[in-house]
């Protein structure tokens, strides 16, 4: 672009044509938990807005990714659905673990063991450095099999509560079924769940702007809070309320 010596008509134009598209932000959030617990089915269902027809037990890592807006910012949701069988994830393990920005641990809440392996991908988690300033969430899937229950959303919050982690119980089946069973309208409670984790990557990764040279570089917070916690998640405060 040639500069017409007016400063105006300069920064008119940086404005209008020259100025980079601004980056869109990606957000990578592992999903982790016993095999079987719907992991796959869950980041599908957030990805694709539906449950999928048939699933194999994942090797290594599937990724899947959704662009979302949040208060006028695109935002790259990218989920990092891992294998929960052992003998899937043994190569893998080490590259789930860079740059996460959240993790979600799953359990099944019509299978009690996928609940008491939870201190397992706790302490899985701690082996690969994840700090506490890495949000987590717990999700308790299947919530559709009422029937079937074997961890009761007390023993569950519990649970979450001493591990200072938002608890949801949802369904990736009928995701508007909630955890008490009933349903609420046409929400989509998986929707809530990942949007609720991306509104709070937002809020604590404050958005860096580039800076014309003659001032400071700086850090713009653009998030406003945007924190639509679900039922059942009271870990996580919001520092902007
Ligand atoms: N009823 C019901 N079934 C579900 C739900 N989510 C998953 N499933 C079923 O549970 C089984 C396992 O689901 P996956 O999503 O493949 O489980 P995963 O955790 O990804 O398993 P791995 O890839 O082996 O780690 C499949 O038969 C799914 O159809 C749910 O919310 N309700």
């Amino acid at each position: 672009m040639a500069d017409s010596g007016s400063s105006g008509e300069f920064s008119a134009s940086l404005t209008s044509s020259t100025l980079p598209p601004p980056r869109t932000r990606i957000f990578k959030i592992i999903v982790i938990g016993d095999s079987g617990v719907g992991k796959t089915c869950l980041t599908y269902r957030f990805c694709a807005g539906k449950f999928p027809e048939k699933t194999e037990a994942t090797i290594g890592v599937d990724f899947r990714e959704r662009l979302v807006e949040i208060d006028g910012e695109k935002i790259k949701i990218q989920l990092w659905d891992t294998a929960g069988q052992e003998r899937f994830r043994k190569s893998m393990v080490q590259h789930y673990y860079r740059n996460v920005h959240a993790v979600v641990f799953v359990y099944d809440i019509t299978n009690a063991a996928s609940f008491r392996n939870l201190p397992a991908w706790i302490e899985e988690c701690r082996q690969h450095a994840l700090g506490n300033e890495v949000p987590r969430i717990l999700v308790g899937n299947k919530c559709d099999l009422q029937d079937s229950v074997q961890v009761g959303t007390e023993v569950a919050q519990q649970f979450a509560d001493t591990h200072s982690m938002p608890l949801f119980e949802t369904s990736a089946k009928n995701s508007n079924i909630l955890k008490d069973g009933s349903s609420r309208g046409s929400s989509d409670h998986v929707e809530a769940i990942f949007m609720t984790v991306a509104h709070k990557l937002r809020s604590q990764k404050p958005l860096v702007l580039s800076q014309p040279s003659d001032r400071a570089g700086g850090t713009v917070n653009l998030s406003s809070c945007g924190d639509s916690r679900g039922e059942g998640a009271r870990s996580w405060g919001c520092s902007s309320c």
